[in-house]
């Protein structure tokens, strides 16, 4: 049986918007009220997405966490989750930063990447407009999902991750071609270079 892909995601965004919440959201379908803002943790997930298999390491950042680590972190990771607080429009405002160090960090540009805004469910609340997130997801070209870790009605936060392991997938099958085509086009260059041999 092929060996199913294995992705490296990585969940970044300011301190308390729900990072940890939405990772245990995805991994076991429950919501946890309290976990310890100073942890980073990485989890082994594997989902069926599309049938086809994808085994996930996914690691949730600790918000406090320095540059350094950050961008140790973003190393690490494949593809990336930027969370924020629709109640906290600090955490909005970091978004762009944050893709801003990935691009540095990663090259080339436009990394595989999903934006999610988070506890939809406080909309009394609410200081970033979803027409906003709408709006930065265009300009950072990446899906955009506004959901709540704490009351996932509509399996939101499955389907943004299940997505960014779909853009993974599109960008492996792009890079494949790509390699097949370079290495066709090398066959054909050695053919000519031998053939021209041959008859002089
Ligand atoms: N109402 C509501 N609260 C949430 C939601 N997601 C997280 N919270 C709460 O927000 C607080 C922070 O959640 P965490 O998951 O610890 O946030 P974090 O981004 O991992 O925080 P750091 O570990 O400090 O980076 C906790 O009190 C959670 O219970 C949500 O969707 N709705």
């Amino acid at each position: 049986m092929a060996k199913s892909p294995e992705v490296k995601l990585a969940v970044f965004g300011r301190a308390g918007v729900g990072k940890s919440a939405l990772v245990v959201r995805f991994l076991t379908r429950r919501f946890i009220w309290e976990y310890d803002p100073t942890l980073e943790s990485t989890y082994r997930h594997q989902a069926t997405i599309d049938d086809e298999v994808v085994t996930m390491e996914i690691l949730d950042t600790a918000g406090q966490e320095d540059t350094q680590q950050k961008e140790s972190h973003m190393r690490w990771g494949d593809g990336f989750v930027i969370v924020y607080d629709i109640t906290d429009r600090g955490s909005f405002d970091e978004v762009a930063p944050l893709r801003g160090l990935l691009e540095e960090v990663k090259k080339p540009k436009n990394v595989p990447l999903v934006l999610v805004g988070n506890k939809a469910d406080l909309d009394h609340a609410r200081q970033v407009g979803t027409e906003e997130g709408e709006r930065l997801a265009a300009e950072m070209a990446c899906a955009f999902y506004e959901c709540s870790a704490c009351a996932d009605e509509g399996g939101m936060v499955a389907e943004a991750f299940h997505e960014l392991c779909r853009e993974l997938r599109r960008r492996k099958a792009v890079q494949g071609k790509a390699r097949r085509r370079s290495s066709t086009t090398h066959v054909k260059q050695a053919i000519n270079k031998m053939l021209t041999k041959i008859s002089s």
